[in-house]
């Protein structure tokens, strides 16, 4: 499984967000130096398929961010087709409860030490209060966060996706075991979009993310790899 990064740029993903392989192709090029991993989501995953994710791990480890969210046993044949892929990370919702991410952990660990790191999605960043209420769960983010993500750690994720809101809070009461992966993050001045719970990378990192999700910031600026850079050379070593 991927080691936890050290700091710096290895803290660093910068998400792939375009249908385009070939525009991917170029990101993950000139992002690679300035990273530990790239986020292949489902607009890439859904345009271009597995060899995309093939593509992006000739530059960098891959996070195969696909949020996957079905009964048990279709989860785990989802793990089962993406382990040739040898993805570092891949997603599931941790709403999925505990028997989907018992059966996708299982289907992991057929892959040995080179498995790749489950990450359980707790509440999506894009989500307010109010969003959350909309679906039936009166909770502030915070408490659903914290609810999904004991039940996600006892059924065998070894990583949770929060805001960087919720990171501080899930170390207390987790402590240092699972690994925090933060989207959400704005460096000062950069627009939120439609995300709900933003900090900045400082504070993703201090609150204890292990690792910053950064998408729009770096790919919409003129030059992508000098935001990455700056963002990387910003972050504790
Ligand atoms: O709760 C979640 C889970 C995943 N994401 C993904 O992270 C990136 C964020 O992109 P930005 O452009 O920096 O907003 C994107 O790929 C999402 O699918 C998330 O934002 N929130």
């Amino acid at each position: 499984m991927i080691p936890r990064p050290a700091g710096g740029a290895a803290r660093l993903i910068p998400a792939l967000d375009t249908g385009d392989a070939a525009r991917a192709g170029a990101l993950a090029a000139a992002l690679a130096p300035h990273c530990g991993v790239l986020k292949v989501g489902l607009e890439l995953f859904c345009a271009a398929g597995p060899p995309a994710v093939a593509a992006m791990a000739r530059h960098a480890p891959v996070f195969l961010d696909l949020k996957l969210h079905d009964i048990p046993n279709t989860v785990a044949g989802a793990i089962r087709s993406l382990l040739p892929l040898r993805p570092a990370m891949v997603t599931l919702h941790a709403a999925g409860g505990k028997a989907m991410i018992a059966a996708a952990r299982a289907e992991a660990g057929k892959a040995g030490a080179e498995r790749p790191m489950l990450l359980a999605v707790t509440v999506l960043t894009s989500m307010d209060a109010a969003a959350l209420a909309a679906t039936g769960v009166p909770d502030a983010p915070a408490e659903q966060v914290l609810r999904l993500a004991r039940m996600a750690v006892e059924a065998g994720a070894d990583g949770l996706v929060c805001s960087p809101q919720e990171a501080a809070l899930l170390r207390r009461a987790l402590g240092t075991g699972p690994a925090l992966v933060v989207p959400g993050v704005r460096p000062a001045g950069s627009a939120a979009g439609d995300q709900a719970r933003t900090a900045t990378p400082d504070e993703a990192v201090a609150a204890g993310a292990d690792w910053l999700v950064i998408g729009r910031p770096i790919t919409g600026a003129p030059d992508p790899a000098a935001a990455a850079a700056a963002i990387a050379a910003s972050l504790p070593g």
